[in-house]
């Protein structure tokens, strides 16, 4: 195991930021912590790189314990948080040059592991960090993180605030650095990306609701889910809530995601309710429950 998490909780005076966690990460796996803005995300980052002490529970990374063997984890883990951590007034080539004097190593010594990123940023390596795109800043905090070859990467949001081509390249980024060998932990707040983990943990105020591989946790959705579209968003949205059958009402982009709460539903007489409530060209068609489904359900 790489990361062991055994019953761990945090509080700020009132507030349990994380209740009584526990679970493992293997040793080479890309597992995702999925949930909301305070959730508790970065609580619990922040415990396993030794910034934060948790009130209980216990934790190792790297089979060292994040309290008596903090030192040797600072030293066998990268960790890229979710506010950008550099400094904007030195240059692309100086923030690097800076990690890796910290680490006592040089980017030379380690280029073979950020290569793939750090060409994409060198045509700019003179530039200050606080000048870069979004996309930018996010590769090189990425190879900072990275420059000491950590066993362990921590990357808390990494992706919010890319644009989507940046954060597909930063996915396959991710994939590749899994293949060399390193085990990663990544938070994100958008479900999308949590198809793309090996396993992932939803949370959601301090506690976890499921973990599992993406594809088991969709499995477990325990409805039949329903795609409905009409002529008015807004009115739909309301109409489906008033309805007195309904289990569970969500817009999901174009459509609004609706499932029913008897066994025995019919289409036909959803369409003919919505249409007693003004709404026309309404479609109702079977889909297959998300990620994002699952975890509304479970967040109930
Ligand atoms: N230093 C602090 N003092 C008081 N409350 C805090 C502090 N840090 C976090 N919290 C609270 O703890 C809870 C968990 O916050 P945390 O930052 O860990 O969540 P998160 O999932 O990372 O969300 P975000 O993306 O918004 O940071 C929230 O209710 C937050 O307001």
């Amino acid at each position: 195991m790489s990361i062991i998490i055994s019953n761990i909780s945090k509080s700020y005076k009132k507030v349990n930021a994380l209740k009584n966690i526990s679970f493992d990460v293997k040793s080479g796996e890309l597992f995702g912590l999925i949930g909301p803005d305070g959730a508790g995300k970065t609580t619990l980052f922040r415990i396993l790189t030794t910034l934060l002490i948790a009130n209980e529970g216990s934790a190792k990374v790297a089979d060292f314990d994040v309290v008596s063997e903090y030192k040797s984890i600072r030293k066998s883990v990268g960790y890229m948080p979710g506010k950008f951590s550099l400094y904007q007034d030195l240059t692309v080539e100086e923030n690097l040059e800076f990690f890796a004097t910290i680490f006592g190593t040089t980017i030379d010594e380690n280029y073979d592991l950020i290569k793939d990123i750090y060409v994409q940023i060198e045509p700019f390596k003179n530039r200050r960090a606080g000048k870069l795109s979004g996309g930018m800043k996010q590769k090189l905090a990425l190879c900072c993180a990275l420059i000491h070859k950590p066993k362990v990467l921590f990357l808390d949001e990494p992706t919010t605030g890319v644009d989507p081509v940046s954060r597909k390249e930063f996915w396959e980024m991710l994939k590749r650095l899994q293949q060399k060998g390193i085990t990663i932990l990544v938070s994100t707040p958008y479900m999308d990306e949590a198809a793309l983990c090996d396993r992932i943990a939803l949370i959601q105020d301090g506690e976890i609701l499921e973990i599992d591989t993406p594809q088991a946790i969709v499995k477990h959705y325990p409805k039949q889910i329903y795609n409905v579209k009409a002529n008015k968003m807004y009115q739909l949205i309301n109409a489906l809530n008033d309805y007195k059958y309904n289990h569970s009402v969500y817009p999901f982009g174009e459509f609004v995601h609706y499932t029913d709460s008897r066994m025995d539903f019919n289409s036909k007489d959803l369409e003919v309710y919505l249409e007693s409530k003004n709404l026309s060209s309404i479609e109702i068609e079977e889909t297959k429950p998300t990620i994002e489904d699952t975890f509304m359900e479970l967040a109930k």
